[in-house]
């Protein structure tokens, strides 16, 4: 359920009694308690969107690209550090959305009243030798607690969750959300379209084609080998070598740690991911505005296997992840990639769901 006004009224009241908010923190009455719930004075019209983790190695340089994005009225950076100074630093380019800053869990609730689309980057990112998974016990506990905010404060908003392991934080969330009664299948999509974006950009090399002519699907999920490229359905159709596939499947299951290794201990892929959310969030607010055919990759809610999760093109539209796409004829090597990455995926979504169930 949606806040009321005097609901939020009484908050604004203990917020201001007994908290030291930023000075980016605006609570001002008249934008929290219009009818347009955060909708500021003087706003160009369109969406609200919160980034949580928005002072981060992803964070930042994504919410550089969401306050260039004309669809964007509203922009909610949340962070447990350092939101005042990147949002001081944001809000001074001359597009039209608004930009506040909310740091800590106290101000979380105000950073998701009202938004239309949350965008999730929070976590630790790994380091050379580790695997997405060995960032579970940190970032499985980040990313309940922050779904757990959005059951409360804006339990309708698109939800596009990046913070790894991909294949286990989306399984938390969706129990989150089951348990909370908010739950919708179409609203909560995990982050895949980095995948997409390297595939298109190394078999575009291989090619020698524009990477922006060229589409690439990938599916079941975000970790190694179920990180599965159709190379058989790339668009326009062409053609590789067995050993094209070989070398353009293990680069784009390991693109991810490709740059962690070159980052050396400083991190992994922020700003192509930046890019690459950046991207997919267009995809959602366009699809939320009602334009039609928009698909892109996703790991979401499926019954395209037998796994309840799983990634593959969607159509977005007014309400989500509108309508899953099934995976299209695979040939032989794909077959049995497949079959590889529903075995890791399995484990992967069980250990999410029982995170959150035990
Ligand atoms: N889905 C994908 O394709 C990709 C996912 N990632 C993942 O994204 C996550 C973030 O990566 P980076 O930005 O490089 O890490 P980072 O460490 O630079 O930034 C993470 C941010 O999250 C914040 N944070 C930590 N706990 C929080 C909480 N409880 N609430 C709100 N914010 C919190 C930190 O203060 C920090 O600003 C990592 O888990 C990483 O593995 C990274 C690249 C690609
Ligand atoms: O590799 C990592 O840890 C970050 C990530 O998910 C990616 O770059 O695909």
């Amino acid at each position: 359920m949606e806040s009321s006004s005097s609901d939020v009224k009484q908050r604004l009241a203990r917020i201001s009694a007994h908290l030291n908010p930023s000075p980016n923190l605006q609570v001002e009455e008249n934008w929290v308690l219009s009818g347009e719930n955060c909708r500021a004075k003087g706003g160009s019209p369109g969406f609200k969107v919160a980034i949580l983790g928005a002072s981060g190695g992803i964070g930042q340089p994504l919410a550089m690209l969401m306050k260039m994005n004309p669809l964007v009225s509203v922009l909610h950076l949340y962070d447990v550090a350092n939101t005042p100074g990147v949002t001081a630093d944001i809000s001074h380019m001359d597009t039209s959305a608004v930009v506040r800053g909310f740091l800590g869990p106290q101000q979380l609730e105000y950073a998701l009243v009202g938004m239309d689309l949350v965008i999730i980057p929070a976590g630790v990112p790994r380091k050379p030798g580790m695997t997405r998974d060995d960032l579970f016990n940190i970032n499985a506990g980040i990313v309940k607690t922050l779904c757990e905010g959005i059951t409360k404060f804006c339990p309708n908003a698109i939800v596009n969750l990046i913070s790894n392991p991909v294949n286990s934080t989306v399984p938390i969330a969706a129990e989150v959300f089951k348990r909370a009664g908010t739950f919708d299948p179409k609203r909560l999509l995990g982050v895949t379209m980095l995948d997409v974006v390297r595939a298109n950009t190394f078999v575009a090399e291989v090619l020698g084609h524009d990477p922006r002519e060229v589409d690439v699907p990938v599916v079941g999920g975000h970790a190694g080998v179920t990180i599965l490229p159709l190379l058989s359905q790339v668009k326009p159709p062409c053609s590789f070598t067995p050993k094209e596939i070989d070398q353009l499947t293990d680069r784009i299951q390991n693109g991810g740690t490709e740059v962690v290794e070159a980052k050396a201990g400083a991190g992994s892929a922020t700003l192509s991911m930046a890019y690459a959310a950046v991207k997919f969030a267009d995809a959602c607010l366009r699809g939320l505005r009602g334009d039609s055919g928009i698909v892109e990759c996703a790991f979401v809610a499926s019954q395209v296997t037998e796994l309840p999760f799983f990634a593959s093109k969607v159509r977005l539209g007014r309400t989500g992840a509108e309508e899953i796409f099934s995976l299209g004829p695979l040939n032989e090597y794909e077959r049995a990639g497949l079959e590889k990455a529903k075995k890791e995926l399995a484990a992967s979504i069980e250990k999410g769901v029982s995170f959150v169930r035990k």
